[in-house]
C-alpha cells in the first residue's frame, strides 16, 4: 500500500493527533496482513490568513495495489437487473450495531460535523469481506456453456451512505429499484440507516441465497435489501421503503437530474452550453441500449496459434509514431483474427523499411506529437515531406492487394493523407477532402456508446451491415468534415460512409428528420453522424471509435450486459462481434 498523509503537525496537539492516528493505522495494518511501502506525507498543512490560523483536516490517503491476475473479473456499479438477481447490503469492521453520522454529507449539508463519526473496530471483518467477495469473483456460475458471474455489479458506501450507494448504481443502470431495508437496530432512525457512511458494501448477485449464507457463515451481516427491475430510463422508479415505511418514492430520472446539478456546473468550465443542454435530454428518455448482431463471429482461436508459427499467414504492419499509444490492441485484434503482426515505427520507415512485403497496414491511436499543431498533421507530414517516404505509402496504398485500416489518431491521419476521401482510387495527387475538427462539445470526449453499421464498401465491414453494437470513443478532433458538401453527398452515394453513431434505439439523426444526433450519442458532433469513412475501393478504412479497444466481450462497458451470451473458445478469449472486422480482413488476404 501507498500512504499519503497531509496534516498540520506543527500546530499545537495536532503532532498529538497524528500519532493516535499512525497507531491505529499500524494496528489495521498488522491486522489484515498489508504494510505500506511508500507514500509522501504533508506535515506542514497549515497557514495564517489575514490572522487566522486555518488547517487543513489531518487526512491519510491509503492506495492498495495487488497482482491481478484476471483483467476480466471487473465490477462495476451499473445494476443490471438481470432476472432473480438481489440486492445485499454487506456491513463491515463498524461496531455492530453503530451507524454513526459525524462527518457524513448529509451532516455538512445542515452545516454540522457532529461528535461520533464512522470507524472500523474490527479489521479482521475487512479481511473476511474481501476473501469472500474474491471467492465470489472466481467462482462464476456455468449455466450450459455459459458464464454467468455471481456479482453483477458492486459498489462501496461511502460518501452519502448507504443510500447513495444505491441510487447511484441505479443512475448507472438507468433501472428500477424496489428495497426494503429491515432496520436491524432498535431505536435507530431511517436517517442514520440510509445516510451514516459506515464501511460497507453494496452487491448486486445473481443467487442470493448462496451468497448470503457465505458471509453469515463468516459471521458478517448480510442483508438482502431489494431489488432492481428492468424498466428504464423515464420509465424507472425508485422506491425504498425502510421496515416497510415509505421513505422515498421518486422518478429515476428525476433523483439522477438532482445528483448531476454539480456535475453540470462544473460542467459548464469545459463544455459547450448547448451540449449539455442536449446530454440533460438525453439522460432524461434514454432507455436500455437495443445492441443488435445479425451476424457469425465466433470462431476457434486456438488453430491461429499454431499457423502462426509455420506461417504463410498475410502480415499486417501496425504502424505507429511518438506518442502513438493504441498499438497493442491493434496488434493484439490482428494477431487473434489470423495475421503475422510485426510492430512497425515511422522511425524504422524513415530509415527504409519497406511496407512491400506487407498485405495489411494499421495506423493507430493516440497523440502522434502530441498533437500540438492538430491531430495526426505532425505525423502526416512526416509522410508528406519526406519523397521516399510518401512514394513507399503511396505504391502501398495504390496495389491492389493491400488493405489499410486507421483508427482515431491514425483516422486523423489518414484523412491527412488523403486516403479516405472522395478520390478515383487511380489519382496520383490525392489532397486531402475530409477534415477531423474539433469536438462540437468543446473537450475530449471519452465514453463507450453504440454505432450502427451501414452497407458499405469497406471490405472489413462486410457482412456486418444493419448491425448496432458497442464502441469506445476517445478523441478531442472527431468531427468529421468535408472541403465541400458535395463531398459528403458523393460519399453517400459512392457508399463510403461505413459507421453511424446511434442512439439507444439504434437511430441515426436522420430518422427524426435532424441533421445529427444529439450529444452524447453523437460525441463529437459529426454531421450526420458519420463515425468511418472508407476510400472509394473499399480497401482502406478511417475510423474515430475504437473497435480496437471493443473486439472482447469484457472490453466493452457494460459486459455483464452483452445481448448474446459470451462464449470462450478453447483458449478462454471471449470474442465480441467487432473481431469479425479483422477476421473480414484476413479472409480477404486468404481468397
Ligand atoms: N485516441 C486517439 O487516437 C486520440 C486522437 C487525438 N489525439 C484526438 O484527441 O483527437
Amino acid at each position: 500500500m501507498s500512504g499519503n498523509w497531509m496534516w498540520a503537525a506543527k500546530c499545537d496537539g495536532e503532532g498529538a493527533r497524528l500519532v493516535d492516528a499512525v497507531g491505529s493505522l499500524c494496528r489495521g495494518l498488522r491486522e489484515i496482513g498489508c504494510a505500506i511501502d511508500g507514500g509522501k506525507d504533508s506535515l506542514s498543512m497549515a497557514v495564517t490568513a489575514h490572522g487566522e490560523l486555518v488547517k487543513s483536516p489531518g487526512t491519510l490517503v491509503l492506495s492498495a495495489y495487488a497482482p491481478c491476475t484476471n483483467v476480466t473479473k471487473v465490477v462495476n456499479p451499473a445494476l443490471t437487473a438481470s432476472a432473480e438477481s438481489r440486492l445485499l447490503w454487506i456491513k463491515c469492521g463498524g461496531e455492530k450495531n453503530k451507524m454513526r453520522l459525524g462527518g457524513s454529507s448529509l451532516a455538512q449539508v445542515y452545516s454540522q460535523i457532529g461528535d461520533d463519526c464512522p470507524d472500523i473496530e474490527d479489521f479482521s471483518e475487512i479481511s473476511k469481506v474481501f476473501s469472500i467477495v474474491q471467492g465470489l469473483l472466481l467462482q462464476d456460475q456455468i449455466v450450459g456453456t455459459i458464464n454467468k458471474p455471481m456479482i453483477l455489479a458492486g459498489h462501496d458506501i461511502s460518501d452519502g451512505g448507504l443510500i447513495t450507494a444505491i441510487l447511484e448504481m441505479a443512475f448507472a443502470g438507468n433501472v428500477s429499484i424496489g428495497i426494503d431495508i429491515k432496520n436491524p437496530y432498535e431505536e435507530m432512525s431511517s436517517l442514520d440507516l440510509l445516510f451514516a457512511e459506515e464501511c460497507g458494501i453494496i452487491l448486486e448477485v445473481s443467487c442470493p441465497d448462496d451468497v448470503i449464507k457465505r458471509f453469515r457463515d463468516s459471521n458478517v451481516q448480510c442483508q438482502m435489501i431489494g431489488f432492481a427491475s428492468d424498466s428504464y430510463g423515464s420509465n424507472a422508479h425508485v422506491k425504498i421503503h425502510v421496515d416497510g415505511k415509505l421513505e422515498v418514492d421518486e422518478k429515476l430520472v428525476d433523483l439522477r437530474e438532482e445528483w448531476e446539478l454539480i456535475g453540470d456546473k462544473l460542467g459548464q468550465f469545459q463544455t459547450n452550453t448547448n451540449s449539455l443542454k442536449e446530454a440533460k435530454k438525453v439522460r432524461e428518455n434514454c432507455q436500455k441500449i437495443t445492441y443488435k448482431c445479425d451476424f457469425d463471429w465466433f470462431y476457434e482461436t486456438s488453430f491461429i496459434y499454431h499457423q502462426q508459427y509455420f506461417s504463410t499467414a498475410p502480415r499486417v504492419a501496425i504502424i505507429r509514431e511518438e506518442g502513438s499509444n493504441g498499438d497493442r490492441e491493434m496488434a493484439s485484434a490482428f494477431t487473434l483474427a489470423g495475421f503475422q503482426v510485426f510492430d512497425v515505427t515511422m522511425t524504422d520507415i524513415l530509415s527504409g523499411h519497406s511496407l512491400v512485403g506487407y498485405r495489411g497496414a494499421a495506423f493507430v491511436g493516440g497523440f502522434s506529437y502530441a498533437d500540438v499543431l492538430g491531430s495526426a498533421k505532425g505525423w502526416a507530414a512526416g509522410v508528406l515531406f519526406n519523397e521516399r517516404v510518401s512514394k513507399e505509402f503511396e505504391n502501398f496504398r495504390s496495389r491492389s492487394d493491400t488493405f489499410s485500416f486507421g483508427v482515431c489518431n491514425g483516422c486523423q491521419l489518414m484523412a491527412h493523407l488523403g486516403w479516405i476521401g472522395d478520390h478515383d482510387d487511380e489519382e496520383e495527387v490525392r489532397k486531402p477532402t475530409v477534415f477531423l475538427d474539433e469536438n462540437e462539445c468543446g473537450r475530449f470526449e471519452s465514453s463507450f456508446g453504440p454505432v450502427k453499421i451501414e452497407r458499405s464498401r469497406s471490405l472489413m465491414l462486410s457482412g456486418m451491415e444493419n448491425s448496432i453494437l458497442g464502441l469506445w470513443s476517445s478523441h478531442g478532433e472527431g468531427r468529421f468534415t468535408y472541403s465541400s458538401s458535395l463531398n459528403l453527398k458523393n460519399l453517400k452515394s459512392n457508399g463510403q460512409i461505413c459507421v453511424r453513431f446511434c442512439d439507444d434505439q439504434g437511430k441515426i439523426g436522420s430518422d427524426y428528420g435532424s441533421q445529427r444526433l444529439p450529444y452524447p450519442w453523437n460525441p463529437n458532433g459529426s454531421v450526420e453522424d458519420v463515425a468511418a469513412i472508407c476510400s472509394r475501393n473499399g480497401r482502406h478504412l478511417a475510423m474515430m471509435p475504437h473497435s480496437d479497444r471493443s473486439f472482447l466481450t469484457w472490453q466493452w462497458a457494460e459486459s455483464n450486459d452483452v445481448p448474446w451470451n459470451t462464449r470462450f473458445d478453447q483458449q478462454n478469449v471471449a470474442l465480441s462481434p467487432w473481431i469479425r472486422m479483422f477476421r473480414n480482413a484476413y479472409n480477404w488476404c486468404k481468397e
